[in-house]
């Protein structure tokens, strides 16, 4: 386990003319992150992520609870949880008037790595910034922007990283680029924690993931485990005989709905339960004109878990 945490809280207090406002940021997080996975942090805007991650970063103090990450106590030890992660703002800290080279360089001195300008020189080479790497960063493209401020995260080396919505604001190309290079590293044996306000990211990315609204972890598990828990997959048929197909398939399904000309058939596992669905239909010598299988997303997911959807719940913020 490279991140236990129990029960993080954290309340901000901001003081105006008007007096003081509070805000429960987050409020009793639980997180168990497993080493050498992309662990991600799903919610809309607001709801805890950055502050969850600060605090593991050991930037901000929580006000309870405990955390070991990589292997050292977060309040007790925070030097050495510090000197084993590498972490990535959302705004990322690339300097305008410096080479993105002589940042990198800058940061592997400031981590103490023994060679800094070779280990600067073989970062910017995994994220393609070799060619680059000697403009000033006001002269960067977003993406490459972004991917320098991933390597002044990463090249100390740390087993440990975190990513704060790491593809916000950059277009399709760049973002699946982003997620190869991040999958890469997950590869090479590196940990990720990352936070999204974004579906498909969370799905497509992410070995395991929690869900959090109003700073409150509301669902845990794969992608493929929350979708399921929640409404499964649904099989949509179009046949010769909707009524006796319906009898036909009641048993290997949750649920079984005829929708005009359709039938659609609920399950907890579409992958596996359509050959022996297509078996029964053939047995009984029902005639299939059309076949369709969806999965439900994360969405549905927090909406079941909040009862709103993560996309209003996003605008709304
Ligand atoms: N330093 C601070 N002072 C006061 N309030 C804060 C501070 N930092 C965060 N908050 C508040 O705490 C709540 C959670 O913020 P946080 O940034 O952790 O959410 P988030 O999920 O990362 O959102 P986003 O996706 O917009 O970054 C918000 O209501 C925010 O306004």
């Amino acid at each position: 386990m490279i991140i236990h945490a129990q029960e993080l809280r954290k309340t901000f207090t901001t003081r105006n003319r008007k007096g003081a406002t509070t805000v429960e940021a987050v409020r009793g997080v639980d997180l168990d992150v497993e080493r050498g996975q992309i662990f991600g942090v799903l919610g809309p805007n607001g709801a805890g992520k950055t502050t969850t991650i600060r605090i593991l970063a050991t930037l901000i103090a929580p006000d309870a609870g405990t955390a070991v990450v990589a292997g050292h106590d977060l309040r007790e030890e925070p030097a050495a949880v510090r000197a084993r992660l590498g972490y990535v703002s959302q705004a990322g800290g690339v300097e305008d008037t410096t080479t993105a080279r002589a940042q990198v360089v800058m940061a592997a001195r400031i981590h103490g790595v023994p060679d800094p300008k070779g280990a600067a020189a073989d970062v910017l080479a995994r994220f393609d910034l070799s060619e680059v790497a000697d403009r000033p960063g006001r002269t960067l493209s977003g993406g490459q922007k972004r991917r320098v401020s991933i390597a002044l995260g990463l090249v100390h080396g740390p087993p440990l990283l975190f990513l704060d919505e790491p593809t916000t604001g950059l277009d399709p190309q760049n973002r699946a680029n982003l997620w190869d290079r991040i999958r890469e590293l997950r590869d090479a044996g590196t940990s990720v924690l990352l936070s999204t306000h974004y579906l498909d990211e969370a799905d497509a990315l992410c070995d395991r993931l929690v869900i959090v609204d109003h700073g409150r972890v509301v669902a845990e598990g794969t992608p493929g485990e929350l979708k399921r828990e929640v409404s499964g997959d649904v099989v949509t048929l179009r046949l010769d005989e909707t009524a006796r197909a319906a009898e036909t398939l009641k048993p290997y399904a949750r649920e079984t709905r005829v929708d005009g000309d359709a039938l659609r058939v609920y399950v907890d596992d579409g992958e596996h339960t359509l050959p022996v669905l297509l078996r029964a239909l053939e047995e009984q010598g029902i005639g299939l004109s059309s076949i369709a299988l969806d999965r439900s997303t994360l969405d549905d997911v927090f909406l079941a878990k909040t009862g709103r959807s993560l996309r209003d719940a996003g605008a709304a913020a």
